[in-house]
């Protein structure tokens, strides 16, 4: 299995409290970005303590009170599913803080952490404060909640972005790549892609490569699979019958998302 391919690890820390994934600087060749899923029952409770990271708290599924220990945010979160592919709410925490996030129903939750020495307000990011886009033809169609973005200057150094792509559709395509701090050609941010299958037996494949292709990944990925995208370009297909979500993490020594096209496909863009 690809060492960019992370499958669900459902590590129990606590009764209703399970850890689905943990992708640190520690288990990872990522040192920007940093990514957990949790799923909590009702009533249950997941503590973080921030040291030197801002965290973005995402509630992927269901209803969760997230606080800081002075700011609190209830019942936050609008869809029993991903797929019912609206936007959903989330919070925004900057460094050295202790977060708390507990359950009102049955939920799932994501965890986007970058590094930060930066104070900054604490800060609701509201599903209706989303930016929506819909991008791309014929079938390169894909459904974008800009989530935390980099024309929003909550955060020091975090991006957060989810992805719709609707069967035998591809998005994060044409491929494009940034990993080079060379701006203003292209920046260098990390990325890690969560991903879910509609229905959930599905799969979609994602190659992850660089120019030299030196890296050169070819993945089937399931259902609640994480990749990890420490460089190169980074698209995803879409087989026929399913429809896929991905929540994408991004950060690095810059908050700019400036992208390269791969020449041999940017054509894609281009037609009619
Ligand atoms: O770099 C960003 C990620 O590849 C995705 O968020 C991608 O941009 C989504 C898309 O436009 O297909």
């Amino acid at each position: 299995m690809s060492h960019l391919l992370r499958k669900p690890e459902n590590n129990k820390l606590a009764d209703g409290v399970t850890l689905v994934h943990e992708v640190t600087e520690k288990n990872s060749n990522l040192h920007y970005v940093g990514f957990k899923v949790v799923d909590l029952e009702p009533n249950s409770s997941y503590n973080e303590m921030l040291t030197n990271l801002e965290l973005c708290v995402v509630a992927l599924t269901g209803k969760i009170t997230v606080t800081d220990g002075y700011q609190s945010f209830s019942d936050i979160g609008t869809r029993e599913s991903v797929f019912e592919r609206k936007p959903t709410d989330s919070v925004y925490v900057s460094h050295n803080k202790k977060i708390t996030i507990t359950a009102n129903t049955k939920a799932r939750v994501a965890l986007c952490f970058a590094p930060s020495d930066k104070e900054l307000p604490t800060k609701l990011i509201k599903a209706a404060d989303n930016g929506v886009e819909h991008r791309g033809k014929y079938n390169n169609k894909r459904q974008v909640h800009n989530i935390l973005p980099d024309s929003d200057p909550s955060a020091n150094s975090l991006l957060v972005v989810e992805v719709f792509t609707e069967t035998a559709n591809w998005s994060s395509y044409p491929p494009h790549k940034h990993d080079q701090d060379n701006l203003p050609n292209e920046s260098f941010l990390e990325e890690s892609y969560y991903h879910e299958m509609d229905p959930p037996q599905g799969f979609v494949f994602q190659r992850v490569y660089t120019e030299d292709r030196s890296l050169d990944e070819t993945m089937a990925v399931e259902n609640a699979n994480v990749v990890l995208v420490p460089k190169g370009y980074h698209p995803v297909g879409v087989p026929d019958g399913y429809a896929s979500y991905y929540l994408n993490v991004m950060a690095g020594p810059e908050r700019i998302w400036k992208f390269h096209n791969e020449k041999d496909h940017e054509w894609i863009i281009d037609r009619d």
